[in-house]
């Protein structure tokens, strides 16, 4: 647990840059620092690590002021992760990953080892060990940040603005590298981003800050998009928060269809008989995977002839966002809902999405701690 108390920072030109912060940052989570250029992000951080001194107030991790602790000790438990990787240039890929171990004494090949094996965990191609930083792209580069910053297991990863330098597809792959990596690893990460999608995207909690350093909200992503503290918060999550908000609603309460699935060597002719007018059915294989759209009133029961059944989603582990997109992407307005191996398991329309957002927001009222929230696949 890193804990900053009614921390500030005035520097020499008179500038405060953070304003009696207050924030708990927990063990084995993404704390993310957001808000607009100048807010004092950075020097926040860089108080964590003693780069930067604090004009008044404490940090203390894990209940030890930090001040009271030989300040390369202090660094050795924190990796630090920057903007466009900064990398020794003069290096190998492998040894600027074992920089740290080797200054912490280890043996070139212990580091090495080390090294190769942080490449693999970051996603690196071996291959690449013995090549230089220019000889890697941006997202590369970026990865061997991490894999550097991880080099000696620290208990927390400093990162400031890690993958702003990169094009949004390659960004997008690194900040689900990080959340892969601290799945298996459980570090305190505090993450600075000027991105509130990327904060929104990464973080357990996010600290909106204002210009001025002062602390604007410090809370959970769903509930920032639920209930900000107040216009600045409003105005930075953008004009679409009530469908982003839907990415924390779980599928998992869908009222699905099932009256519209039928396998094939079902009796079409009897099934038009019974649901004339009731509109398309769903075709699906004897796996009971999807086949495609039927209307009963003109299909012969020829499988090539069926309308594709456009992308499904996966009951559980997709959001309320993502069946909202296929149901509104859907060619009949149904969206196929399926288990984790692909079968079907019935339809969702926009009204029945609908009506899972009614519930989970009246569940979100009675219920303080906020409803079932997924972290995968928004
Ligand atoms: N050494 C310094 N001396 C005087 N003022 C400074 C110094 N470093 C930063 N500042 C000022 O402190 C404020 C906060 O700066 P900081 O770099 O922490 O902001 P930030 O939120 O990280 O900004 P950005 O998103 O643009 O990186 C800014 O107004 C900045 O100009």
């Amino acid at each position: 647990m890193i804990a900053i108390e009614d921390v500030s920072k005035r520097y020499a030109d008179g500038t405060v840059a953070v304003d009696r912060l207050s924030l708990q940052i927990p063990n084995h989570s993404i704390t993310v620092l957001v808000g607009p250029s100048g807010c004092g992000k950075t020097t926040t951080l860089r108080m964590i690590n003693r780069m930067i001194e604090p004009s008044s107030g404490t940090i203390r991790v894990n209940g030890e002021d930090i001040l009271r602790k030989p300040v390369n000790a202090l660094r050795q438990s924190m990796g630090y992760v920057i903007q466009n990787a900064g990398l020794f240039q003069h290096r190998t890929i492998l040894d600027n990953i074992a920089t740290v171990p080797r200054l912490l004494g280890w043996s070139k090949q212990r580091a090495r080892a080390r090294a190769a094996e942080l490449m693999e965990r970051v996603g690196l191609d071996p291959a690449m060990a013995r090549r230089y930083p220019y000889q890697l792209s941006g997202g590369q580069q970026q990865r061997v940040g991490v894999a550097r910053a991880l080099a000696a297991d620290p208990p927390i990863l400093l990162m400031d603005e890690p993958f702003s330098a990169v094009d949004p597809v390659v960004r997008r792959g690194l900040q689900e590298e990080l959340l892969r990596i601290q799945g298996e690893l459980g570090k305190a990460i505090v993450f600075v981003t000027h991105d509130m999608d990327e904060a929104i995207t990464i973080g357990d909690r996010v600290a909106v800050l204002r210009t001025g350093g002062k602390l604007a909200q410090f809370a959970a992503p769903d509930e920032l998009l639920s209930a900000p503290a107040d216009a600045f918060v409003e105005e930075f999550l953008g004009g679409d928060r009530g469908i982003r908000g839907l990415s924390f609603l779980s599928t998992r309460d869908l009222a699905l269809d099932r009256s519209r699935v039928f396998p094939v060597g079902s009796d079409w002719q009897q099934l038009a008989g019974e649901s004339a007018g009731a509109g398309p059915v769903l075709v699906t294989d004897a796996d009971a995977k999807p086949l495609g759209w039927a209307d009963l009133t003109v299909w012969a029961g020829d499988v090539q002839a069926l309308e594709p059944h456009g992308q499904a989603f996966e009951v559980g582990k997709d959001s309320l966002r993502v069946a909202l997109d296929r149901a509104v992407l859907s060619p009949t307005g149904q969206a196929v809902a399926v288990d984790g191996a692909g079968r079907v398991l019935g339809l969702a329309g926009q009204e029945t999405v609908a009506a899972a957002i009614r519930a989970a927001r009246q569940r979100r009222a009675a219920d303080s701690e906020g409803v079932s929230t997924v972290k995968a696949a928004r």
